[in-house]
């Protein structure tokens, strides 16, 4: 697998909470890449919370943040890199992406409610309705997340290592089709 991939880095898309950071760390570990988290970079370098950040300075200037990390990111080989839920929405971001294979995470709304009902670190689904939340910015994100190199939808009861084994298991027949 590392030989086949020539250094070329992985990039994890989809909605919160569909596994992006759990299953991304997982193939890092497994093909010797470094894993970097976008969001926590943001975190990092901004010395506060995503929902601080949201709150104080604004979505604008978290999406700004999160396009500046993704540029300084791709300047490196051997990475699995998960994104944030809403990287795909800037234009800018996909000439990032392109640099790698990319990964869509996709589950049913339900698994990704189950998954995240007791979590207030997202701003975006603080709303009181978190289900019509989820689906409204799926519908207006799936046409982005469909543009990835590899399409990954998985089931309630797949474990991230079985995810990330398939995921692993995959690759090589996308990288003939290029
Ligand atoms: N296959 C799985 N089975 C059960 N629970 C999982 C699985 N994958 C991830 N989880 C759990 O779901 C939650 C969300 O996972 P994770 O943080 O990896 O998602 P994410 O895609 O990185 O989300 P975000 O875009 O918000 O960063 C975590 O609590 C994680 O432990
Ligand atoms: O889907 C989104 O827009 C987001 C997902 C998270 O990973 C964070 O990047 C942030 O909470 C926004
Ligand atoms: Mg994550």
């Amino acid at each position: 697998m590392i030989d086949i991939l020539k250094g070329v880095n992985l990039y994890l898309i989809g909605m919160m909470g569909v596994g992006k950071t759990t299953v991304g760390k997982l193939i890092a570990a497994e093909i010797g890449y470094r894993f970097v988290d976008t969001d926590e970079v943001i975190v990092k370098a901004a010395g506060k919370s995503i929902n601080e950040i949201f709150t104080e300075n604004g979505e604008p200037e978290f999406r700004k943040l999160e396009g500046d990390v993704l540029a300084q990111v791709c300047a490196y080989t051997k990475l699995v890199v998960a994104t944030g839920g809403g990287v795909i929405m800037q234009q800018r971001n996909w000439s990032y992406l392109h640099h790698g294979l990319i990964i869509w995470l996709d589950a049913p709304i339900q698994i990704i409610l189950q998954r995240l009902a007791a979590d207030n670190t997202r701003p975006l689904l603080q709303d009181a309705d978190m289900e019509s939340k989820l689906r409204s910015l799926l519908e207006q994100r799936q046409p982005m997340y469909s543009q990835a190199d590899l399409h990954i939808t998985i089931s309630a009861t797949e474990t991230p290592e079985e995810i990330a084994t398939r995921i692993l298991a995959t690759i090589p027949s996308i990288l003939k089709q290029q």
